[in-house]
């Protein structure tokens, strides 16, 4: 195994093979243990309509019905968030997975007023904001929203960031990257496939294209051709299994350029450009 690959493991905590049951029931135990020692009520979570925010959402709905039974305290409670950029294109899926979810609560906001204004704001000084420097304000409003859904619901915000998307930073900083807890962490894409299979999702969530869709220009971009690497090599990587040269180089170079995202924020005390 490439000594890097190893290093990248041991911190990603994946493991060649799951029991899906003993994972599903690990992430649920979790999010009870999580809100139980900190006291809080609700998890709160966009729902995209595709893989990862579906499986981690039937996760949460599963730990707070549970835990509602098992403490019979009632006030325990799930809330998707939907968060259109106005009409969103795979809405039916975002629908059928909230429909699957069978949430608590589902709230509904519209981000496009807010990431419009805020564009149209900071180009009046005569800065141009990107159709890609836009999506990552797309992610932010969304992480902003969620928030104060949290703040008004003593409520924590889950993340769905798992291994593959972890060791690779695709994520946006302080955007879909920022959550309190990320119960999927130490599952990479395949793994949380099959955490829905088993749950019995419908096919088409977990067969679905993964997708940041989050520029205007190229609506639906593919995870895969944005990162020019598939899942099924940085999950075989993950797995550590070989891959070809190629591959874990370009995985190897997304880790080592979004390193910052999986750290705090940088102080005096940091040894600068020793990751
Ligand atoms: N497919 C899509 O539609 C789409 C659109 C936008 C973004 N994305 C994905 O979302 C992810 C986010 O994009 P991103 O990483 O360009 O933006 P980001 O906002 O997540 O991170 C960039 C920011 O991080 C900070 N930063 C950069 N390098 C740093 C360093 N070495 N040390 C400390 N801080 C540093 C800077 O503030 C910079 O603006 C990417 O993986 C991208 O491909 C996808
Ligand atoms: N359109 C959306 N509605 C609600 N929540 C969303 C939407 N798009 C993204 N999200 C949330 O962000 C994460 C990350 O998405 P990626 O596809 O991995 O970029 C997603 O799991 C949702 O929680
Ligand atoms: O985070 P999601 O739910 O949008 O899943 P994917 O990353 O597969 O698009
Ligand atoms: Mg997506």
């Amino acid at each position: 195994m490439r000594p890097l690959q190893k290093k990248i493991i041991a911190y990603e905590q994946v493991q060649p093979q799951i029991d899906p049951q003993t994972e599903i029931q690990r992430s649920v135990d979790f999010m009870q243990h999580f809100l139980q020692v900190n006291h809080l009520k609700t998890l709160v979570l966009g729902i995209s309509g595709g893989q990862d925010s579906t499986l981690t959402g039937k996760l949460a709905q599963m730990a707070v019905s549970q835990l509602r039974q098992q403490t019979e305290q009632p006030d325990y409670q799930f809330i998707a968030v939907r968060l259109p950029y106005g009409q969103q294109a795979d809405e039916s899926d975002a629908l059928a997975a909230v429909d699957w979810i069978n949430p608590d609560q589902v709230y509904r906001v519209n981000i496009k007023p807010a990431v419009d204004a805020a564009v149209a704001s900071i180009e009046t000084n005569g800065l141009t904001i990107s159709d890609f420097n836009k999506g990552n304000l797309k992610a932010r409003q969304r992480m902003l929203v969620q928030y104060a859904i949290a703040g008004a619901c003593q409520g924590a915000v889950v993340g769905t960031d798992h291994a593959a998307e972890n060791i690779t930073g695709f994520y946006t900083k302080y955007g879909d990257g920022a959550a309190d807890l990320t119960p999927l962490f130490r599952l990479n894409k395949r793994q949380g496939r099959q955490l829905l299979q088993f749950l019995q999702a419908p096919k088409s969530l977990y067969t679905k294209t993964p997708t940041a869709d989050l520029e205007d220009g190229r609506p639906g971009l593919a995870d895969e051709v944005a990162l020019g690497v598939t899942y099924s090599d940085i999950d075989n990587y993950l797995e550590g299994r070989t891959v070809s040269d190629q591959a874990a180089t370009r995985i190897e170079d997304w880790y080592r350029r979004t390193a910052h995202k999986r750290r705090l924020p940088y102080t005096v005390f940091d040894q600068l450009g020793s990751e």
